[in-house]
């Protein structure tokens, strides 16, 4: 169970064993049931409204445009990326410019064969079949999957053992948006079935600009250029955390401030909730911390360093250590984690000389650090 401190602020909500609830940072990129309907209401329902992601906006409208002229539906569509980018949103606007209903399921929900024959069975001509996580999907589905995106037919076992016949079904011809964090994971058949796909990226800071102007208009509270380029400056590229980041700085603005997001109100209210100008939270800095202070800038077994921020070594490595990585802030090397001068800088530290030309190490699994594993 996990419980707020009196601060109250979910990037200080803890477990009862002390740890930090991953899930309930104010920068997770990953979302919960709760906050998907908050998110609901700030889509962008066209490819029009859709900031960022040039290319993929710019191929997509192309594919759906020539499959409305032909009057038949387009190639199946695969979406990669990591969460909170706007997979799921995509996969509503291919719906709403075809014109098509959307059906929604998901990887985990279609754990056997029939799960999958029941959903496929129902779908009406031209409907469009989104199905996130799609790599957490059954062998047996994807088998049947791979046959009903080429060939629009299912094979329906009746019966068991050497009496079981395979009865064809055919299905009216539909569109699979497939979308997954793990593009990797999908096995080269069903990758292969998708005539189309889409990898989006990490947004610029303008971008995020642009979708916080839009769902500041949404939410209908008043917000600035100054205020909303704080926001996006912190948003780690990612809307979703945009979004939760902006509802945030509102909530201070409404009660501290005049209502309006602005530079004041962003820098307040981000504050409170440990979001650093670089999009860091307390979890990212008490790594480097811990990294540079403790341990000279590594290299550092990843346990041993868990141990010392107070976490588990998995929170530290799926919760922190992604976008540090990513950001250059840290390196994972063959003898564990290193600080990079950039880390240094970002604490406000000198950088060591040994430390200056981090950047050079390759990106391995680690071995054993200096300060252990
Ligand atoms: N280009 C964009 N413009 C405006 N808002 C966006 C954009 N991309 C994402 N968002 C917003 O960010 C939130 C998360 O987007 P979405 O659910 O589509 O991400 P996702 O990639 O499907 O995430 P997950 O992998 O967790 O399912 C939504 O509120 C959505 O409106």
């Amino acid at each position: 169970m996990s419980e707020q401190t009196p601060g109250g602020f979910f990037s200080e909500v803890r477990e009862a064993d002390g740890s930090l609830d991953a899930t309930a940072r104010v920068v997770d990129p990953a979302t919960s049931d709760d906050e998907r309907v908050v998110e609901a209401a700030l889509r962008p329902r066209r490819l029009s409204e859709f900031p960022g992601q040039p290319r993929v906006r710019q191929q997509l409208g192309l594919v759906l445009e020539a499959a409305r002229r032909r009057g038949s539906p387009p190639d199946h569509v695969l979406l990669s990326g990591p969460p909170g980018l706007g997979k799921t949103t995509l996969a509503m606007i291919v719906a709403a410019e075809l014109e098509r209903p959307l059906r929604v399921t998901s990887g985990p929900a279609i754990q056997h064969a029939g799960d999958l024959a029941a959903v496929l069975s129902s779908l009406d001509e031209g409907e469009v079949l989104f199905l996130d996580e799609i790599h957490r999907m059954s062998r047996s589905a994807e088998e049947m999957l791979y046959l009903a995106m080429e060939d629009f037919r299912v094979d329906v076992v009746v019966g068991k053992g050497p009496g079981a016949t395979a009865i064809p079904l055919e299905l009216p011809p539909f569109t699979v948006v497939g979308a997954t964090t793990r593009a990797g994971l999908l096995p080269a058949p069903l990758r292969d079935r998708f005539g189309f796909t889409g990898h989006l990226d990490f947004y610029d800071v303008a971008d995020l600009v642009t979708i916080l102007h839009r769902s500041a208009g949404l939410l209908g509270v008043e917000a600035d250029a100054d205020g909303v380029h704080e926001i996006a400056g912190r948003s780690r590229g990612t809307p979703r955390i945009a979004n939760r980041l902006l509802r945030r700085v509102r909530d201070w603005a409404q009660v501290h401030g005049e209502g309006r997001v602005d530079q004041h109100a962003a820098r307040e209210a981000l504050a409170l909730f440990d979001v650093d100008q670089a999009g860091l939270d307390r979890l990212d800095r008490a790594v480097l911390e811990a990294l540079c202070r403790r341990f000279g800038g590594g290299p550092v077994g990843l346990s041993t360093l868990a141990v010392a921020v107070g976490e588990e070594s998995d929170t530290v490595e799926t919760v922190a250590e992604p976008y540090l990585v990513r950001e250059g802030y840290i390196l994972r090397t063959p003898r564990g984690r290193a600080a990079t001068a950039a880390a240094w800088r970002h604490l406000g530290l000198p950088v060591p000389a040994h430390q200056a030309f981090q950047g050079a190490l390759p990106i391995e699994d680690e071995g054993p650090g200096r300060f252990g594993t």
